[in-house]
């Protein structure tokens, strides 16, 4: 299925914005700052090649019907953009920002895009790892790895199942990724339980042959005021 997915249909033309990004943010906070999972000067061919294909995915409502697809924006902090509300009075460090957008060089760090599809409960990230993300010389770190991975899976978790926490992630390394080589990240929802919901994940090479990583995650839903303290 990962394959199939990745393989699926013809780019369109450079930096393509989806018209039908998903419009809902399952936080409690409104959101219209910089979406920063858009075409930068950094983003290679192959890597606006597939922006374009799963921007086509998500494109019309009768695509979206029949396909399901809407690309989820990310932003370098959500607390920061929200409007008003109970959480509010209680943010702190003002400067923190998200783990994977605190890099401010276009290429230099967590280039990626979240898909999903709700219906089908999958998605499909699209990662550019960049040069500060080094592990072994001229590939890219495990817990970079791990970071995406966690990323990945938990927006598709909490686009599922609104505010939610990773209790538990398992991966297993099967292949390095050279730094500048666009993968693709395939995260689908096993099975549901009450708060827990089972997930697991692939990386492959972006024409799918090559599998890099396979993944298992427990996320939990979360009450959001817990994380605050009340
Ligand atoms: C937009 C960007 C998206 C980025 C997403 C990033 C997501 C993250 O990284 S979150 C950060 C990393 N995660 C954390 O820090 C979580 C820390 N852990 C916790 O806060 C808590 O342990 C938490 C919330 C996961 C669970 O606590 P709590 O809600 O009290 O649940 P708890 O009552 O202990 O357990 C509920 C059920 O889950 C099971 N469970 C809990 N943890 C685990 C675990 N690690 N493994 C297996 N089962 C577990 C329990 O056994 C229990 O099962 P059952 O109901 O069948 O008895």
């Amino acid at each position: 299925m990962w394959r199939a997915a990745s393989r699926l249909g013809a780019a369109v033309g450079p930096g393509r914005q989806p018209t039908r990004a998903l419009a809902m943010s399952p936080w409690p906070f409104s959101a219209t700052p910089r979406d920063y999972s858009v075409p930068n000067e950094s983003w290679s061919r192959e890597m606006r090649r597939l922006f374009d294909h799963y921007s086509c995915l998500c494109d019309t409502e009768e695509q979206q019907q029949s396909a399901g697809w809407c690309k989820f924006p990310s932003y370098n902090r959500s607390l920061k953009h929200a409007a008003g509300g109970k959480y509010l009075s209680k943010m702190v460090q003002a400067k923190a920002r998200l783990f994977t957008r605190n890099i401010e060089e276009p290429g230099a760090g967590f280039e990626y895009a979240v898909f999903l599809n709700k219906q089908e409960k999958t998605s499909v990230t699209i990662f550019q790892p960049g040069h500060l993300l080094e592990g072994p010389p001229g590939h890219l770190h495990g817990g970079a790895i791990a970071t995406i991975i966690d990323s990945s899976t938990g927006t598709l978790a909490g686009a599922l199942l609104g505010p939610s926490m990773t209790a538990n992630l398992n991966i297993n390394y099967r292949s390095p990724i050279p730094l500048g080589n666009v993968v693709l990240i395939h995260c689908k929802v096993d099975q549901t339980e009450g708060r827990k919901t089972f997930m697991s994940c692939q990386i492959t090479s972006s024409d799918g042959d090559k599998l890099h990583t396979e993944a298992t995650g427990l996320f939990l839903s979360i009450n959001l005021g817990r994380l605050f303290g009340a």
